[in-house]
């Protein structure tokens, strides 16, 4: 298998045009200006089939680093399945077949590309999930996890990186005294957090949460909105919603979905408040959905 975690010499920063040019996605107030984010990650052309059916057809969407992006669209549209692939999940079950590319900058790499290990994709793209899926281990061992597979073994070095992630997932202050507690003795916010501090242990580039609040009550939402607004100054978020409300609080990016397409995609402010297409004015006005 091959790493990618070395930038290739010719690396190529696709622009939020060049991603978008080959399709018919409307980039709305998106489009390359001084103040338009570097691009972290790129669909191109990416279609994804389980078995005979396209779930995704040819979607080509920039995803701005250190930036939230938020996909919304109503049920079965594709959010859930456009994630997944930009961790590889969709390769634990026979069938399934990728098309295009998923690229990850500065490098370059087609995250789908056979030779690329999914382990490694996971360890720079971490994912949450709707439910806190923590390990039936320790907290600390649930933090420690992804360092242990990467094969450190100093306790004080994973000591630091635990505290590090935890401190960094707002969770610290919380579990401080009881690391060596099984995780299920978290509250369903606190598991979430833990969840997010596993993946931070490894220091992601990105970080995709796929509904991360649907399981929980408004204060546990409320606690990891604000996480996501203070992770986004070192991590680039890509995020999956039903709640319009949620994608309008928290990110600065939207892409509207439907039937498998991209059917717009732009700043979050203007997708909501001035939107180019109107199937995406029908779904955010409640007119369709
Ligand atoms: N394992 C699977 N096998 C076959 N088809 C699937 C599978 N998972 C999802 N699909 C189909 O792919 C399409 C996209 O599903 P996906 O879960 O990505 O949508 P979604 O927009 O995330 O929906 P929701 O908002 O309800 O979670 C749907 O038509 C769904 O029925």
């Amino acid at each position: 298998m091959r790493s990618i975690d070395r930038p290739a010499a010719q690396a190529v920063r696709p622009t939020a045009e060049s991603v978008a040019g080959a399709s018919n996605v409307h980039l709305g107030d998106a489009q390359s200006s001084p103040d338009t984010p570097p691009v972290k990650a790129a669909a191109e052309n990416f279609s994804f089939y389980y078995g005979q059916f396209q779930a995704l057809k040819s979607i080509t969407l920039p995803v701005y680093e250190k930036h939230v992006t938020a996909l919304i669209g109503p049920s079965g549209c594709g959010k859930s399945t456009l994630l997944r692939a930009c961790n590889r999940m969709h390769d634990l079950y026979p069938g399934n077949r990728y098309e295009g590319a998923i690229r990850l900058l500065p490098d370059n790499t087609n995250l789908l590309d056979p030779a690329v290990d999914p382990i490694e994709v996971r360890m720079r793209i971490g994912m949450v999930f709707q439910k806190p899926n923590p390990f039936p281990k320790s907290i600390y061992e649930n933090v420690a996890y992804g360092l242990r597979i990467r094969g450190e073994k100093s306790r004080s070095v994973l000591d630091g990186r635990v505290e590090e992630a935890l401190k960094g997932a707002a969770l610290w202050a919380e579990v401080a005294h009881r690391l060596n507690e099984p995780a299920f003795a978290l509250s369903g916010g606190q598991q979430q957090r833990l969840c997010i501090a596993r993946c931070l242990a490894t220091d992601p580039e990105v970080l995709l949460f796929d509904e991360p609040t649907s399981a929980l009550d408004p204060i546990a939402t409320a606690s990891i909105e604000e996480l996501i607004d203070q992770l986004r100054q070192k991590v680039t978020i890509l995020i999956v919603t039903h709640n319009m409300q949620q994608a309008a609080r928290v990110s600065d990016f939207t892409a509207y979905m439907y039937l498998g397409e991209l059917i717009e995609f732009g700043r979050t402010r203007q997708l909501f408040v001035n939107p180019v297409r109107r199937e995406t004015e029908d779904y955010i006005t409640g007119r369709f959905g």
